[in-house]
């Protein structure tokens, strides 16, 4: 009883400030690049051109993670002008964008993103990916899904032209987990009780 009723109020006070965030990337295929997605480098006879390594999943994703903290977009904090990140490895970009996520005292609750591509055949290499941008991220392998799509031939992913990713994510300010902590019967697990993510383990 005690518990609804804290609940109800912390709803009540605004501080139950859970943010979503959602991020879309495109890039190009051609020739003479290798295809990285989620980290994994596809075996396809094109890639994707960029600035960085055009890493489409992980740039819809940090953007999603980006806007639900409300830090902009990537463009901002890695601009494609800056040489530091010609050839940029985006799980490096990722683990920066969880650096000032967490800077904003955020916890992430899930990742779920969707890669638009006719070409090549994703889903051997899916899990794969998963487990990289969960580790990035520091959250578990539960808290990330990934899926790819075709297009159905249609338009320019569809015609096989270029590669584009959606994501969205969850946030909860760490308050919202001391004040459940503090509330929770019985165990208490992770750091200093903290159930949001797996940094301890
Ligand atoms: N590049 C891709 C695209 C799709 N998949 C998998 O195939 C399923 C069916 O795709 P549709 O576009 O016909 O809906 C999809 O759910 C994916 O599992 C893939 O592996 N690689
Ligand atoms: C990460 C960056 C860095 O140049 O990568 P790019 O390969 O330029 O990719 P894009 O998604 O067009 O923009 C994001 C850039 O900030």
């Amino acid at each position: 009883m005690v518990y609804v009723i804290i609940y109800t109020e912390l709803f009540e006070s605004e501080v139950w400030d859970m943010r979503v965030g959602m991020g879309y990337d495109v890039h190009k295929l051609v020739e003479g690049r290798p295809l990285i997605l989620g980290g994994v480098h596809v075996p396809y006879e094109k890639g994707l051109l960029g600035h960085s390594d055009a890493d489409v999943l992980l740039h819809a994703i940090s953007d999603a993670l980006l806007g639900a903290a409300a830090l902009g977009d990537i463009g901002k904090h890695f601009p494609d002008t800056d040489p530091k990140y010609k050839g940029a490895d985006s799980i490096g970009l990722l683990k920066e964008v969880r650096r000032l996520v967490e800077e904003e005292c955020y916890l992430i609750e899930n990742v779920d993103a969707t890669v638009i591509a006719q070409r090549p055949k994703l889903a051997p290499y899916i899990e794969e990916m998963a487990e990289n941008i969960a580790e990035a991220l520091g959250i578990g392998r539960k808290q990330v899904n990934v899926k790819a799509t075709t297009e159905e031939h249609l338009g320019f992913t569809g015609e096989g032209l270029g590669i584009s990713a959606n994501a969205v994510c969850m946030l909860t300010p760490v308050d919202n987990f001391i004040y459940e902590d503090v509330l929770r019967p019985g165990g208490q697990t992770g750091c200093q009780g903290c159930p949001g993510c797996q940094k301890g383990e």
